[in-house]
């Protein structure tokens, strides 16, 4: 999902462009994506918000836009831009309406450190659950440990902003996945997050 607004940042450029050490957070999380044994097809969510991002995706990943040709191992996707879960709901419609079964793992443009390994671990968990969906989360302590302000808690859980659903718009019974590590707490937002994270890597 790259088509927020980022308005939390307060930065000029894209928030899935905003260079992170070495590259733009987008591409931590594509790479990852990549390195990952258990996902064949990287389909991004961009926007009205993030028109340079597509231009990004085109360039340096070769992406496709997914409606005229889904053959591309990144394609992209023109969402609205109303909210994360209006357009969630509009690519699974699309999803739907094309004729596509498959489960899809939603991430966040906005992970770094989710790593390749984790991915694949949660998708295992998934394939061995009874549910059609599943939530990631992870618990606040680890978010305490760092100073991170979580967006929302929910019983002292955070949604790591990890998903796993269905290709189908409809509301779907989930699994929540408690997952204690430190990566799913590094969500960028904020200026003071970029800090923590590099103070993080710094150590
Ligand atoms: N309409 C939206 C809203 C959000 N997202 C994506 O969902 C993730 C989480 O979004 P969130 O943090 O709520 O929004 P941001 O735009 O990242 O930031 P802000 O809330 O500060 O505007 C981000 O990767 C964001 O790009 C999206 O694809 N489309
Ligand atoms: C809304 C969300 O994407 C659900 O997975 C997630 O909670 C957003 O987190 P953020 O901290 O606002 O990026």
């Amino acid at each position: 999902m790259a088509g927020g607004r980022g308005k939390r940042l307060k930065s000029k450029t894209e928030k899935p462009l905003f260079k992170f050490r070495d590259k733009p957070l987008v591409s931590y999380v594509l790479n990852n994506l990549k390195n990952s044994k258990n996902v064949n097809k990287i389909l991004i969510a961009i926007s009205p918000n993030t028109p340079k991002t597509k231009d990004y995706l085109i360039e340096n990943y070769n992406a496709s836009d997914f409606l005229k040709d889904s053959n591309h191992e990144f394609s992209y996707i023109d969402t609205p831009g109303d909210g994360y879960v209006e357009d969630l709901s509009f690519i699974l419609d699309k999803l739907e309406n094309n004729g596509l079964n498959e489960v899809i793992l939603t991430i966040n443009s906005d992970l770094p450190f989710i790593s390749s390994d984790t991915i694949d671990k949660v998708l295992e968990e998934y394939y061995s659950c009874d549910e059609i969906a599943m939530s990631v989360f992870a618990p606040l302590t680890i978010f305490n440990d760092y100073s991170i302000e979580p967006s929302f808690v929910f019983d002292d859980l955070i949604p790591s902003g990890l998903n796993i659903l269905i290709s189908k718009n409809i509301i779907q019974s989930e699994k929540k996945l408690i997952v204690p590590n430190l990566e799913l707490a590094f969500n960028i937002n904020t200026l003071e997050d970029v800090e923590i994270a590099n103070n993080l890597l710094n150590q």
